[in-house]
């Protein structure tokens, strides 16, 4: 029997990282943020709706406009439910789709999710890893990596559930707050772990 591991974390934790490592390990990674790309591409139905609802605006050479969006949703809660609700079911079925293909090839399959607990979606999942770093480190290195302002990166952090509460929910934590050697090794612990008791 196969197993789908759910990796979530707060925003710039470290998930792609972890998850670029776990590739490599032989797990098969479904990656939310790249789906809601394919939810929002080129002439796609998600576009569409985008346009509809945030206004010409938030479409730029026929892609989305992703700073302009960015800008809006995460300082306006109305506005993030309601991209929330174009893309999230588009991107639902997209992970649904490729978890089935992993599965049927035989593989274990790792749903990395942002958004796991905020979208309730412990239950589609056998168990949550979570990439834990604490919120002052998750300020820094989002600030580092997008090149943004304290402000924004503070409205990203707190559109989501706190990074504390999904550490107490995970059942197993990766600490992400040391080096990237030290990351790599936490991910060997967790991994023989993992293959001990599967
Ligand atoms: C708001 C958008 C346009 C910003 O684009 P941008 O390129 O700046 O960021 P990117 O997509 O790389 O997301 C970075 C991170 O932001 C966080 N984030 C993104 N969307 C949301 C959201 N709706 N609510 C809370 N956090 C979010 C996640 O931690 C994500 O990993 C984009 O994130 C988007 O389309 N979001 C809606 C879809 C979504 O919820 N994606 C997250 C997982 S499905
Ligand atoms: N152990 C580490 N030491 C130093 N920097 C790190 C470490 N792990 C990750 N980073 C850096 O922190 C930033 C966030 O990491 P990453 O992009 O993997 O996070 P994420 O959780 O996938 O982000 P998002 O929620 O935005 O998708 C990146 O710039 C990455 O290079």
């Amino acid at each position: 029997m196969m197993t789908v591991i759910g990796l979530t974390g707060g925003i710039a934790s470290g998930k792609s990282t972890v998850s670029n490592l776990l590739r490599t390990h032989g797990f098969v990674i479904v990656d939310a943020d790249l789906a809601s790309r394919q939810a929002v591409a080129k002439g796609s139905e998600g576009l569409r709706q985008v346009a509809a609802v945030f206004g010409p605006e938030a479409v730029i050479a026929g892609e989305m406009n992703r700073s302009y969006v960015g800008q809006q949703v995460f300082r306006d809660a109305s506005k993030r439910l309601a991209l929330n609700a174009i893309i999230h079911p588009i991107v639902r079925d997209i992970m649904e789709e490729e978890k089935n293909q992993a599965l049927s090839d035989g593989r274990d399959v790792i749903m990395d999710i942002p958004l796991l607990y905020e979208n309730k979606l412990e239950d589609t999942v056998d168990e949550v890893w979570v990439v834990y770093i604490p919120e002052e480190l998750q300020l820094i290195r989002l600030m580092a990596r997008n090149n943004m302002t304290e402000e924004s990166a503070l409205a990203r952090i707190s559109s989501q559930l706190s990074i504390e509460e999904k550490k107490k929910r995970a059942d197993v934590v990766i600490d992400n707050s040391g080096t990237m050697e030290q990351l790599e090794r936490r991910l060997e612990e967790v991994v023989t772990e993992y293959y001990k008791s599967h």
